[in-house]
């Protein structure tokens, strides 16, 4: 049970915690902290807050947990905004996707020793943004990574722990590095692919033409370039070391296929895409099943 819940960003993933902890009463208030009204206004009609303020250290004052929801380049302008007020006992955390850079930054603002900070991410969205778009089974089955540093409270992470699995997700620890790594590969990768795909369609002399006739498979390999562009390009920006050897290995493996179509070597490519496939068909078969059952 959270006394009082402060979130900083009431977008889609700000707004689907706030939801799915006011559904099971988890929270005896949730207040929304934020650039302008307008958007604070809309969450509270949404059902999605009690409360709002423009006023961060206000916000937080007696707050017993702070979550950054806001764009990865946006945390530490908050941070530096709230760490006066901050109660020494109250738990921050964030769902930024990158982690590396604000447990970075985290650091620098709060000092070395700051034990109340639990980076998480909740590995769960869509294409969409905005306190609209917010809803309460977001998370429902899906994976939530916390990455604790040395210095967490394990109190702190038992409670920030605690907090996702309310809105029924499984939650998982991976160390910081790994996790950039990982989501780099999974996540941040084929948003860049998607992007740079419909960005070289746009280029092209025949586009109108293309465009009326994609189908399902464009349809399907480019929804996440729908995605907001600020939280992409604060993505690579700040994974960016991560991104950038993801993107050489794919150059590489794109380079050897462009060589066997060139070189017409129809069985290796058979076998390449065969394996491919089996891949895919087994990650499918393997962790679609969980996600939907809710099972770990
Ligand atoms: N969208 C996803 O699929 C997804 C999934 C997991 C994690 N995340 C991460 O969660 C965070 C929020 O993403 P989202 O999809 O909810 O975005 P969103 O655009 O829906 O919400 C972000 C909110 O932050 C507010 N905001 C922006 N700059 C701000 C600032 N300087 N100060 C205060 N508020 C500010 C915006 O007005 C908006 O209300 C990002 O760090 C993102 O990387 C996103
Ligand atoms: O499903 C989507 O549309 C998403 O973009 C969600 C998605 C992803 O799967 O890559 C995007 C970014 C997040 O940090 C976590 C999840």
């Amino acid at each position: 049970m959270i006394n009082k819940l402060v979130i900083f960003g009431v977008g889609l993933i700000g707004g689907s915690l706030a939801l799915a902890l006011r559904e099971a009463n988890y929270c005896k208030q949730i207040v929304g902290c934020g650039r302008n009204t307008e958007n604070l206004q809309k969450a509270m009609k949404l059902g999605v807050i009690d409360s709002y303020t423009l006023d961060a250290q206000a916000a937080v004052r007696d707050a017993d947990m702070v979550l950054l929801a806001v764009p990865m380049g946006a945390m530490q302008a908050v941070l530096e905004q709230i760490k006066e007020a901050l109660p020494a006992n109250c738990i921050l955390t964030d769902a930024g996707s990158t982690k590396g850079s604000i447990v970075g930054q985290v650091r620098e603002v709060m000092g070395a020793d700051y034990t109340q900070f639990v980076p998480g991410h909740p590995v769960a969205g869509r294409e969409k943004s905005g306190v609209d778009a917010a809803v309460a089974d977001l998370y429902q089955g899906r994976r939530v990574i916390l990455t604790p540093t040395q210095n967490t409270d394990p109190k702190a992470l038992a409670a920030v722990a605690a907090m996702w699995e309310v809105t029924g997700a499984m939650v998982e620890q991976m160390p910081v590095d790994l996790h950039d790594q990982v989501l780099a590969a999974t996540s941040h990768l084929p948003h860049v692919l998607a992007f740079s795909l419909v960005d070289t369609l746009l280029n092209m002399p025949q586009q109108e033409d293309i465009l009326r006739y994609a189908a399902g498979g464009f349809r399907d390999f480019t929804r996440i370039a729908s995605s907001d562009p600020v939280m992409w390009r604060d993505i690579c920006l700040y994974n960016d070391e991560a991104i950038l050897s993801m993107i050489q290995a794919l150059q590489t493996n794109l380079s050897e296929f462009a060589k066997l179509i060139r070189e017409q070597h129809g069985d290796a490519l058979y076998q390449r895409m065969t394996k491919a496939k089996q891949a895919r068909d087994n990650y499918i078969a393997r962790f679609e099943p969980l996600q939907s059952a809710g099972q770990p």
